[in-house]
This record gives structure tokens, sequence and C-alpha cells, in this order.
């Protein structure tokens, strides 16, 4: 395993500011040479001040895709929605000029979305340049959880499938996911994480190898040409 790079910042504001100063510069670069780029976040709480410091970047935001790695099956206007999440606190100033790929279809499961899903999410030109993951404090990334039905099939590293259904014990609603291999190759990958109970599950994580237990382990052990970043902030 190549020992991920640790960065840790004195304030969760420090490392907001950090984090999308570092994204921003990826943005654009990709533009420079490739004349677009894509970016993948992450729902749940602790994006929300990186986002926000992210969406005042002046980059070429017409040209940058940006998706979630993962969501909850439910409509927008929920508040469990990670796309409103992002909605909210990223497409704002220079960023809304963004595209925001949609997970949710109104299907009544992402069972019966899968097909739409895979060809919406199979297009999308890899590696993509930026991935930003979460963790929950039970060592979830994305919406790989531990307990899920078809946790072997997400974490496969040759699987072919772009996204994935999830049911999970941990997880409250069914989930979508982008997979395992999508999340790993990215040019830049990512892991934030804030507070003293996360920096534990984290070491935690680092010091064993079932993944089965804590499938953030998976990402941490993935065959990587650059070390994964951590990002932390007390
Ligand atoms: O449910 C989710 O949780 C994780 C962690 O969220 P946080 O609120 O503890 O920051 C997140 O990374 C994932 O995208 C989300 O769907």
């Amino acid at each position: 395993m190549t020992k991920p790079a640790f960065h840790a910042y004195p304030t969760r504001e420090a490392l907001a500011e950090a984090l999308s100063a570092g994204v921003a510069a990826v943005l654009a670069g990709a533009i420079a040479t490739r004349g677009s780029a894509t970016l993948a976040v992450s729902g749940g709480s602790t994006p929300k001040l990186f986002l926000e410091h992210l969406a005042r970047a002046e980059i070429d935001w017409a040209q940058v895709e940006i998706m979630l790695v993962d969501e909850r099956w439910v409509p927008e206007t929920s508040d469990r929605s990670n796309h409103a999440m992002v909605r909210r606190h990223l497409m704002n100033g220079p960023a809304s000029a963004a595209h925001l790929l949609p997970f949710y279809t109104g299907h009544e499961t992402p069972d019966a979305a899968i097909e739409e899903l895979e060809l919406r999410y199979c297009r999308l030109t890899r590696p993509f340049d930026a991935v930003i993951l979460g963790m929950g404090s039970d060592g979830h990334t994305a919406s790989f959880f531990p307990g899920a039905d078809n946790l072997d099939a997400l974490l496969r590293s040759d699987g072919n499938d772009a996204v994935a259904a999830v049911r999970a014990p941990g997880a409250n609603e069914p989930r979508i996911t982008l997979t395992l291999p999508l999340l790993v190759d990215a040019r830049l990958l990512a892991l934030h994480i804030e507070g003293e109970e996360k920096r534990a599950v984290y070491e935690r994580a680092l010091s064993g190898d079932d993944a089965s237990q804590m499938p953030v382990r998976a990402v941490l052990r993935a065959p990587r040409p650059q070390p994964i970043n951590v990002f932390w902030a007390p």
C-alpha cells in the first residue's frame, strides 16, 4: 500500500481554503490541457465549507462536469438529498456555470434506474480529474457500507459497472454509488475528514486490512501511481 499523504490543518476553515485551492488548480489544469474537467464530490455534512470556498474559484466552470460519488435515493426536496446539499453550497457565483449531474431519477428504487444511470455515467471521460471522498464513523465511504448486501461487488477493483445500487443496515434509505474503480483511478484522490473521532476511525482503518468491516480500507489500499491525500482538521 502506498502510504496516504496526511495533511492536517489547525481549523476547518484553513482546510476548506487549502483543499478548494488544490481542487481548483487541478480543474483549471485539466481545462487548460484537455478542454474540460470532471469533479466528483461527497455528500453528508463535512463538505459544505469546502464547497462554499470552491464555488468562489475563478476558473472556467462552464467546462466542468460535477457529480456526486453517491446519493441517498430521495428526491431533491428531501433534506437527506446529497444533490440538494451540493446545489446549495457549490452551485453559486462562478461555479453556477458548471454542469451538476444528478443521480436521482424519480424511479421508485435505484435498482429500477440502474440501466439509465449506467448509460449516463459510463459515457464520462475517465480518469476523473478530482474525487473528494468523505467517511462515516462506521468506516463507510461513498456508499460502500459495512454489511451492504453487495459489498464484495462494490469493492471489486476490476468491475466494469460505473454505478451500483446499495442497501445496508447503516444506510437509512437505499443508495446509489459510483463503484471503486471510478473513484480510485482519479488524478487527484482526496479523503476529507474532520474531528478527533474520524481521525481515530481513519487510524483504525489504516492499521487493518479487512474491508468488509471498514470499506474505506479498499480505497486506502487501492494501488495508485499517486498517494491518496487525506485532509483533516479537528
Ligand atoms: O451518507 C453519507 O455519509 C458520508 C459521510 O458524511 P458526513 O456527514 O459524516 O460528512 C458521505 O461521505 C457520503 O457521501 C454520504 O452519502
